[in-house]
């Protein structure tokens, strides 16, 4: 779980007490003994859905904030993977539940997903690639080792499908050239020794609230 860099490490540790609360979180605990109720999954995921769309603007503006070719390939290729990839997951699994493609659009959006999502819009909108960027790490990286992790763990089949999209090749390589993006952007932009530069704790500070807002998020999920 090491190979997502350097930043991410930095930031992670800074937040732990925050990241231990959403990658364990008792949604997760049941996805991986089996134990969630499917009505609670299957709600969790059309807000996902959901969040999903407002991911992908995310990702899109960071093709608007990005300042090198490099970083608008990499940020292309993430909208790309949400929409065309991690968003197949969930019309597929609803299919199979007998929810349609277009209820699944027109899913009404809760509170915390809004919240969420809107923030690290706005995290985009008013800074620069790397206040969006901070905003956008806890998302992508925590489902990285929450995936790798369940997989290991797993003590029952019935979230197998979730858990392999996140603990399989294609999203574990988005995790990593992720990872580079970050290191790259912040040397870029503040110097090779980030971590000492007086933006460095408002980065800090904008992955913490994303990573509060992803526990926000499970929890939600667990009140249908
Ligand atoms: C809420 C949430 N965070 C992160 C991911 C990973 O893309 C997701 N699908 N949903």
């Amino acid at each position: 779980m090491s190979n997502y860099g350097k930043a991410f490490a930095l930031m992670r540790d800074a937040a732990a007490g925050p990241w231990r609360d959403y990658t364990r979180h008792a949604f997760v605990e049941g996805m991986k003994d089996g134990t969630l109720p499917r009505e609670a999954f299957l709600h969790y995921l059309r807000q996902d859905y959901v969040f999903l769309i407002h991911f992908s603007r995310a990702w899109a503006l960071a093709v608007v904030k990005s300042e090198t070719h490099e970083e608008m390939l990499a940020a292309s290729r993430t909208v790309n993977g949400l929409i065309s990839e991690e968003m197949k997951l969930h019309i597929g699994i609803c299919e199979a539940e007998g929810i349609s493609q277009a209820e699944l659009f027109a899913t009404p959006e809760r509170h915390e997903n809004l919240a969420y999502t809107r923030f690290v819009l706005e995290a985009g909108y008013s800074g620069d690639l790397l206040d969006l960027l901070a905003a956008l790490v806890p998302c992508v990286m925590g489902y990285g080792e929450i995936g790798t992790r369940l997989s290991a763990e797993a003590t029952s089949e019935a979230y197998r499908g979730w858990i392999d999209t996140y603990a399989g090749e294609d999203y574990q390589g988005a995790c990593v050239a992720f990872g580079e993006l970050l290191d790259q952007a912040l040397t870029r932009r503040i110097g090779a020794d980030f971590q000492g530069s007086p933006r460095w704790d408002r980065l800090c500070q904008t992955f913490r609230k994303a990573t509060e807002l992803e526990v926000d998020f499970w929890q939600m999920g667990l009140t249908p």
